[in-house]
């Protein structure tokens, strides 16, 4: 289970350098997005050590059921097999233990979804700690909150990074903050950003059955934990707000008007054919739209006055139509590009591409702090 992690030392341009160490610790180890996560880092760490001295070891790894630690570091594939159960007040534990892993930079790398998670980020930062994550919830409470955490994380010189809680790992929240710090105002965003949503329609405009969409979205991958989170718009508002924010609008939930997408009343543990029921209508209504050359997108915006999110058909020929199964596009206009939006897309969801963006995260984290050494 252990990796032989002695001190390291690299040879770099004829000389003998120290490496620099970040400990890792794994929320949601064992989940889609951790698992493919902890495989990533795995196959990534002696190239980021000889490529850029970048020692990343993984501290601790933990999830709902289990958890595994140890200062030398684990093997990232070998949590499957040893991660011995946790008690309930385990993560209060662990958390606590790792805050006073003296020395080390340490980097809380958050692949829940889970609020009890998001509760830790005010004490992890203000300890000094890291945070990646790839769970939206922190960011998308109330903005006083929101610009706690960034302050929080300002004050105390650490990486704050969540560049998959919008758009997976298309770059999109740091071009975001990069226009924000040259000075260009943003006056809107507007885009497809739900993966799930964009798969799911796109396989119905092809003649999948909502249900059977639904279910294929589910098993790629692209849906969360709990899919009515997507079908209900949830997960939607809390990235149209975590994006909003981002763009400089000081946004609350509330001022945000949320069609949801299918707002059924489901409280089934057997979600899939639970959704039958709703079969018929959209087949109706996508029948329709095709009819008269459009498509249905579910599209999110927002400005300084306020955002909303609903469905409507948009000519089939639109960008918004024609996306990929899956795909992202988001246009930002700014005072220098309003005429012609800056456009970014691409897989707006899927575990392996989260999984990369996360690792980028993690890496840029540690970069922040080399480049305080
Ligand atoms: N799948 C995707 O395409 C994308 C997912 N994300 C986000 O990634 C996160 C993870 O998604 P998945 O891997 O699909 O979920 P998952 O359900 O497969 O995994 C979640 C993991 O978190 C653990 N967990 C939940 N609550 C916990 C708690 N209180 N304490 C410790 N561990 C806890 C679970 O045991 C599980 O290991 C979600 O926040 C999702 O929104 C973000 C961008 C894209
Ligand atoms: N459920 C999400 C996945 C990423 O956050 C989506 O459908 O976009």
């Amino acid at each position: 289970m252990l990796a032989d992690y002695s001190p390291v030392r690299i040879q770099a341009r004829n000389s003998v350098v120290d490496a620099h160490r970040v400990d890792l610790v794994l929320i949601g180890a064992r989940g889609k997005v951790g698992s493919a996560f902890r495989r990533q880092l795995g196959n990534r760490q002696p190239a980021l050590l000889s490529e850029a001295n970048l020692d990343l070891r993984l501290l601790a790894g933990f999830d709902r059921r289990g958890f595994a630690f140890d200062t030398h570091g684990i093997v990232p594939e070998s949590i499957d097999e040893h991660m011995p159960e946790r008690g309930a007040d385990d993560v209060e534990r662990l958390m606590s233990h790792v805050g006073r892993h003296g020395g080390v930079r340490t980097l809380v790398v958050d692949c829940t979804a889970s609020d009890e998670i998001a509760d830790f980020y005010p004490r992890l930062l203000m300890g000094g700690m890291g945070i990646v994550a790839a769970n939206k919830r922190a960011n998308a409470r109330s903005l006083s909150s929101y610009r706690d955490l960034q302050h929080a994380a300002r004050e105390r010189g650490v990486p704050y990074r969540y560049e998959t809680t919008v758009g997976s790992a298309i770059p999109l929240l740091g071009p975001l903050r990069d226009l924000r710090l040259r000075g260009e105002r943003v006056i809107s965003v507007q885009g497809v950003l739900s993966g799930s949503l964009s798969y799911i329609l796109h396989r119905m405009h092809e003649g999948c059955l909502f249900s059977a969409a639904v279910a294929e979205a589910r098993a790629l991958g692209y849906t969360e934990p709990d899919p009515m989170e997507d079908l209900r718009a949830i997960d939607l508002s809390r990235k149209l707000l975590v994006l909003a924010r981002e763009a400089g609008f000081a946004m609350e939930l509330e001022d945000l008007v949320i069609e949801p997408f299918a707002d059924l009343d489901i409280a089934s543990d057997d979600l899939i054919p639970a959704l039958q029921v709703a079969d018929a209508g959209w087949k109706a209504r996508i029948a329709s739209a095709l009819e008269q050359g459009e498509r249905w997108v579910v599209l999110a915006e927002a400005s300084r006055e306020g955002g909303r999110i609903n469905l409507r058909r948009v000519p089939a020929h639109s960008s918004f139509a024609q996306l990929e199964p899956g795909q992202n596009l988001i246009s930002i206009r700014t005072e220098l590009q309003d005429r012609m939006p800056l456009c970014v897309s691409g897989p707006g969801a899927g575990v392996e591409i989260t999984a990369a963006g996360v690792l980028s995260d993690v890496v840029a984290a540690a970069a922040h702090w080399t480049r305080q050494d």
